[in-house]
């Protein structure tokens, strides 16, 4: 069996649920606690926003998970927003929310709390509304394919693509997490934006029954997938973990944000 195939049987025990509950409560999802990761990750991704910078017609979510946070700010920016991932049991969870079904997580803090960041003075009830209504499909993806998206959405059409916590969480080593990168910047179009957030240095994390291997990525590792990718990177900023916010669901020691743009084939 190959390493991604390894990856891939590793991920059929993945439990979007207990993934939700590790992660997207609290301790780490405190909106009492400025300090705490999920307000930095949601205010790193609401200032980039801010600088009017990042728009377009098409923006692409890579490796969603069962989340929906990670598009809070920049879905605001895109006529249309595309959500992926790699397991049905995701796209699923986030059908569950977007059609407002019973049993769906609860996104309302995390709502409320970008709605208050971004001071657009609409309600936040507005605002779920609007992403409801601008999220207009749940793709399969695969990084690890040339064509992530396989036929539905072609090279170079995408304006804008987000990322968090996917590429180092299904790449088996180095040399592929660098291929990935690859793969889903072909999907941008030249000068398009990517906003990239991940772990750092971690080498598992657990979802349920599933513990999920990661390749442990520094810093300088990522700003170099960045530069061999044919990004200039933007912004790089890097958050660690404190003590309390390890609670024994990864070994993660830190996050770190890049906002990076697809320079123009030279
Ligand atoms: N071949 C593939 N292509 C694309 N996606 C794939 C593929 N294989 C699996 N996937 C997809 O990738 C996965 C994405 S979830 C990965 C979770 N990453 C680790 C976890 C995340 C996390 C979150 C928050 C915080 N924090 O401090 O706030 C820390 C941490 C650190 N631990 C999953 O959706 C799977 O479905």
């Amino acid at each position: 069996m190959s390493n991604v195939e390894s990856v891939a049987q590793s991920y059929q025990q993945f439990n979007p649920r207990a993934y939700l509950q590790n992660n997207y409560v609290p301790p780490r999802a405190d909106f009492s606690n400025e300090g705490s990761v999920v307000q930095w990750k949601l205010r790193c991704l609401a200032d980039a926003c801010a600088t009017g910078e990042i728009g377009g017609h098409t923006l692409v979510d890579i490796g969603s998970g069962p989340t929906i946070y990670q598009i809070l700010s920049a879905s605001e920016h895109f006529k249309e927003v595309v959500l992926t991932d790699y397991l049905e049991v995701n796209r699923a969870e986030l059908r569950r929310w977007l059609q407002d079904e019973p049993g769906a997580f609860d996104w309302s803090p995390y709502i409320k709390h970008v709605s208050k960041l971004e001071g657009r003075g609409d309600s936040w009830q507005e605002k779920q509304k609007r992403i409801r209504e601008r999220v207009k499909t749940v793709l399969p993806v695969d990084v690890h394919q040339p064509n992530p998206l396989g036929e539905e959405i072609s090279s170079g059409s995408v304006d804008a693509l987000v990322s968090t916590f996917c590429l180092e969480a299904c790449s088996p080593n180095l040399e592929m997490f660098h291929r990935a990168l690859g793969n889903i910047t072909k999907l941008l179009k030249p000068g398009g934006h990517l906003l990239f957030i991940g772990a750092l240095e971690e080498s598992y994390y657990l979802a349920g029954e599933a513990k999920l291997n990661v390749v442990p990525v520094t810093e300088e590792i990522v700003r170099n997938a960045l530069s061999d990718a044919s990004y200039k990177i933007k912004e790089f900023k890097t958050y660690i973990m404190p003590p309390t916010l390890k609670v024994g669901v990864d070994d993660v020691n830190g996050v770190f944000f890049a906002w990076a743009q697809k320079q123009d084939s030279k």
